[in-house]
């Protein structure tokens, strides 16, 4: 479980995050809220690119904000963002062994997970390929596989289906939903593609301005006049 307390972010005069709450529960959850919304500003709080004026997140009751950005990481915070990560001259494996770098864990124990995280995202076979040759697509699972590896407790990714097809995006959505049975961890997704959010997400919260202005059961909080409202200004917005 996450919980969010009454984080609070500003940058100078701009509030960027006012108060926001919540305790998110599901497997898989969203973040969505129209564009300057405060989705990746709470993101960065968490995994500690931006320090909060005050609140608090809580993941599985470890306080993460007192924590260094690098004990997140050991303590289970994997993160992706809306440009994917992936080193050019390294090959797939190796991207995804950077993950688990610092672990005590023995090479060949980190190597057999890597490759294992690798054939769950289709990639098994290209695995030797270096991060140059790979498509977009292939880049971004990529860094599924590497978000997967180590223990994970917490993934959190950052508009994953941008620039993706829908079949692409399809695929994509089986993965997530599957990264909970097999690692354990919960996932939190900001993504503005809102049918996606509707098929993985049991819960969402929406943000706008820096406010929590609906969190939730997806259903309900897509039906929510103030969500269609602000979200993108008209109901036709939210299909
Ligand atoms: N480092 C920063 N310095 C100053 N202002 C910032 C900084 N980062 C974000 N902001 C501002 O904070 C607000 C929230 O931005 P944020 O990137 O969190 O929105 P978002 O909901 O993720 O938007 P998008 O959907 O466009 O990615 C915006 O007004 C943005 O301009």
């Amino acid at each position: 479980m996450i919980e969010i307390d009454a984080v609070t972010v500003r940058f100078g005069g701009l509030v960027a995050l006012n108060e926001v709450s919540a305790r998110l529960t599901a497997p898989v959850a969203g973040i969505i809220g129209p564009n300057g919304a405060g989705k990746t500003t709470l993101m960065n709080v968490v995994s500690g690119f931006i320090t909060a004026k005050s609140g608090r997140v809580l993941v599985e009751g470890q306080d993460f904000l007192r924590l260094a950005p690098h004990r997140r990481a050991q303590g289970g915070l994997r993160r992706s963002f809306q440009k994917e990560q992936i080193a050019d001259d390294l090959t797939v494996l190796e991207n995804v062994l950077v993950q688990t770098d610092w672990s005590l864990t023995n090479a060949r124990a980190k190597r057999a997970e890597a490759m294992e995280m690798l054939a769950v995202v289709g990639l098994a076979d290209r695995a030797h390929k270096i991060g140059a040759a790979l498509s977009g697509f292939e880049r971004r699972l990529t860094d599924v596989a590497r978000c997967m590896a180590g223990r994970p407790r917490l993934i959190m990714f950052d508009e994953p289906a941008g620039g993706l097809s829908v079949e692409e995006t399809r695929q994509l959505g089986d993965l997530v939903l599957q990264i909970h049975g097999l690692t354990g961890a919960q996932t939190v997704i900001i993504d503005h593609d809102v049918e996606l959010i509707s098929r993985i997400c049991a819960e969402t919260l929406v943000l706008d301005f820096g406010r929590r202005i609906a969190f939730g059961p997806t259903a309900e909080v897509l039906a929510d006049p103030k969500v269609k409202a602000a979200y993108l200004g008209t109901e036709e917005g939210m299909q």
